[in-house]
């Protein structure tokens, strides 16, 4: 297990840091001072020196400048001293992370400090076991490569608390979540941990399918019971008998639709269309909303017997934009599944593709994030995923242009600057490389504007 030395003054966040890295496969030495710190480089073996560029007896380039060089050093400052991070960099620190940093940027930086040392804690094998977990039992979750990764975003810790809440009951779920956030992939999670997860995990996609035919989509039909019904057809409740059964944007039933939904999960048994027969499903019901279902139940568009039946326990996917600390996990999850069809080795992401990804408002959530990685593997002919290979809309919503809406041009650019600037952790440097203009143009510009930053 790697030993990384952490040389913090300011010891709450010193042990928080610590904390987090523990859980994240790091044994952690804690030191508040320079001295303290050299003393420990002295007598124990260490693999990677986390230090604060100011500390009380002397600064982490001194310390640099008197450490075995052999052992990778990265610097923490605050936003307003880059230029002498820059210079500890010149004496030979690995890397520098600017205060405030989310946990996966340290990670990452972390990881790569080791790497390059070759003593990386996790080779990619170990990920699979550890990062890429598969918690559900299903083998078919194998063979959709749609499998847990260990998230470190407090968003997702509690939508996991949720999911080992109520997966082992009966109840039925209503998912809520933007497109492509992974409302499939938590309905699935749920199945794969409730004790109907031997059984058949059925997903129909309520928005899909014309309300004509949605009743035989539900419960089957017989052969020459209406036009076009060729053969007998087994419905999505007989499928799923005895497992879930999944309905996508379910808001999206007709009226009719509704009724028939109701009426077989108030009777638990189903008919199919043409036949008399009564057949007994015992199906729970997962359910997925990108849209404000109480809304439609006020608007009188969605039933509200049927809305409170499918939601007996509500879940809340967050959207990737309110989960980025979860997005290096998923990135490199996406990177060796792409690498993997596409037969290709790239290694990594470029510093400038982490600060794109950082920024960007991710509209389409983890599909979005999933298809840009697939398309960047596919135009990348090196080791390492360049900007150059990001979609144009990626770095659109942060040029100095003006919008069609009624704010003037001066507004939408002082806005755009603080909003840049706020992403970066108040970096100019990043900043200006997002909003596409040299450091002298921002400069310029928030001296223009006045802004206290
Ligand atoms: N936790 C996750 N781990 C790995 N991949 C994920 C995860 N969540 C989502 N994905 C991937 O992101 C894509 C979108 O996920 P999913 O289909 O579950 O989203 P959704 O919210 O149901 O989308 P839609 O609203 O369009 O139906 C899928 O390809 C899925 O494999």
């Amino acid at each position: 297990m790697p030993r990384i030395l952490i040389i913090e003054d300011d010891t709450s966040f010193a042990k928080m840091l610590q904390r987090f890295l523990d859980k994240n496969g790091y044994e952690v030495l804690l030191s508040s001072t320079g001295a303290d710190g050299s003393k420990q480089i002295k007598e124990n073996k260490i693999d990677l020196i986390l230090t604060d560029l100011r500390l009380p007896d002397l600064d982490g380039i001194q310390l640099l400048t008197s450490t075995n060089k052999s052992i990778p050093v990265i610097v923490m400052t605050g936003y307003a001293e880059v230029q002498t991070a820059v210079e500890a960099m010149k004496k030979g620190a690995f890397d520098y992370v600017s205060k405030p940093f989310t946990p996966d940027q340290i990670l990452a930086t972390i990881e790569k400090a080791l790497t390059y040392k070759g003593q990386a804690p996790k080779s990619d094998n170990d990920r699979d076991i550890n990062e890429f977990r598969q918690v559900g039992t299903s083998k078919k979750d194998l063979d959709n490569d749609r499998m847990e990764l260990e998230f470190i975003s407090s968003a997702s810790e509690k939508l996991n608390q949720y999911i080992s809440l109520v997966s082992p009951t009966d109840m039925s779920v209503l998912i809520i979540g933007k497109s492509g956030a992974g409302k499939e992939v938590t309905a699935k999670s749920i199945h794969n941990s409730s004790k109907r997860c031997d059984k058949p995990f059925v997903a129909l996609d309520c928005g899909a399918i014309p309300k004509e035919l949605a009743a035989s989509e539900f419960f089957g039909h017989l052969k020459g019971s209406f036009t076009g019904a060729v053969s007998d057809k087994e419905g999505s409740f007989e499928a799923a008998n005895g497992g879930t059964l999944f309905l996508d944007e379910v808001g999206n039933l007709s009226y009719q639709n509704q009724i028939q939904l109701l009426r077989a999960l108030q009777e638990r048994k189903i008919k199919r269309i043409g036949s008399n027969k009564e057949i007994d499903v015992d199906v729970r019901i997962i359910s997925a909303t990108n849209e404000d279902l109480k809304q439609a139940v006020s608007d009188g568009d969605f039933r509200e017997d049927l809305y409170h039946r499918l939601n007996e326990f509500s879940l809340q996917v967050p959207s990737l934009v309110d989960r980025l600390e979860d997005l290096s996990v998923l990135a490199y999850h996406f990177l060796k599944l792409s690498n993997k069809k596409l037969g290709k080795e790239i290694q990594d992401f470029s510093k400038e593709v982490w600060e794109i990804f950082r920024a960007y408002h991710w509209p389409g959530n983890i599909r979005e994030l999933q298809n840009i990685i697939k398309r960047a593997v596919l135009l990348t002919e090196g080791n390492e995923i360049m900007e150059e290979v990001l979609p144009s809309e990626m770095f659109a919503p942060a040029k100095l242009t003006a919008d069609s809406t009624n704010m003037t041009k001066e507004d939408f650019e002082k806005e755009q600057i603080l909003s840049a600037l706020k992403r970066t952790n108040y970096n100019k440097s990043k900043a200006a490389k997002l909003l596409h203009v040299t450091r002298k143009t921002l400069y310029n510009r928030i001296h223009h504007y006045n802004l206290d930053v």
